[in-house]
């Protein structure tokens, strides 16, 4: 058997995906909208406040094109307080005006395949605040799903680690090349959700997700073992832009 990766895993990831039931936001009345606005409001100011407690963080997001209208994005310590996230946003007069399009559930999670030997990772600063990141407020953000294959030919599970190690080297070196200019979170979800892990970009210039998805694909982590999911991409709701997607009435 192969050795298995050792992980540090972070905070819990919810990614939940809406999409805006316009019929339903067009036939609602000037005060209905206001209302809901303002628990969507009052959320907002509660996952601020946590997050300035520094205790989790969130991210929210349009999406454009039709697979869902908006991404929130929450990370947390524990599984539960992901699940009354949810559920506080479900029982809120907003949520009448959203269908669910998607969601994802894993935790932050860093591997050890560029660890320096004998030291404690989690004695590392750098590294405790990489697993629990507070989000950036980038104008952007590329969020997908994505598996290393188990084919016969091509199995990354029963790559032996020094292998692997190098090839996540090739992989690393590619991904320093955007320093500065996309952060990635990667989260783990074997045992959480339908693929492996969860890729989450952030940029201020959306074309950057497209050059460094690309350039990877050359690589051979994911040439040969990438398999992917959907892609969600989409602007930073910004307060102003919340106003502009969904005017007061
Ligand atoms: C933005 C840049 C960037 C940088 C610097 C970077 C670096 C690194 C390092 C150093 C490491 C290994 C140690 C660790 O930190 O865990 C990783 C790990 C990982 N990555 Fe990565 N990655 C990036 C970016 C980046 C992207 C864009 C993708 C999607 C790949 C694609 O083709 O669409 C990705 C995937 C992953 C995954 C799934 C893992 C876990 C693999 C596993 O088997 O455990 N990643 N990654």
């Amino acid at each position: 058997m192969s050795e298995a990766a050792q992980t540090l895993d972070g905070w819990y990831v919810l990614h939940d995906l809406r999409t805006i039931d316009w019929q339903a936001w067009n036939a609602a009345s000037p005060a209905e909208k206001n209302a809901a606005l303002d628990e969507l409001a009052k959320l907002r100011s509660d996952w601020t406040a946590v997050e300035e407690r520094k205790e989790g963080s969130f991210a929210f997001y349009s999406i454009v094109g039709q697979k869902a209208d908006f991404l929130l994005m929450h990370l947390r310590e524990t599984l539960a307080e992901l699940n009354e996230i949810e559920n506080a946003f479900n029982r809120s007069a907003f949520a009448r005006y959203t269908t669910k399009a998607y969601s994802y559930v894993s935790v932050v999670e860093l591997s050890n395949y560029m660890g320096a030997p004998g030291v404690d990772p989690m004695q590392v600063p750098e590294i405790a605040a990489r697993l629990k990141p507070i989000l950036p407020k980038s104008k952007h953000i590329c969020f997908y799903p994505m598996n290393k294959k188990r084919n016969l030919q091509d199995n990354w599970y029963m790559l032996p680690m020094e292998e692997r190690k190098t090839l996540m080297r090739s992989h690393g070196m590619i991904g320093r090349g955007y320093a500065g200019k996309v952060k990635q979170i990667i989260s783990g979800s074997v045992g959480f959700d339908d693929w492996e892990w969860g890729v989450t970009l952030f940029s201020d210039d959306a074309l950057q997700f497209k050059k460094l998805v690309y350039e990877m694909r050359f690589d051979e982590v994911s040439a040969r073992y990438g398999e992917f999911g959907s892609f969600f991409v989409g602007n930073l709701l910004s307060e102003e832009a919340l106003s502009r997607l969904l005017p007061r009435g």
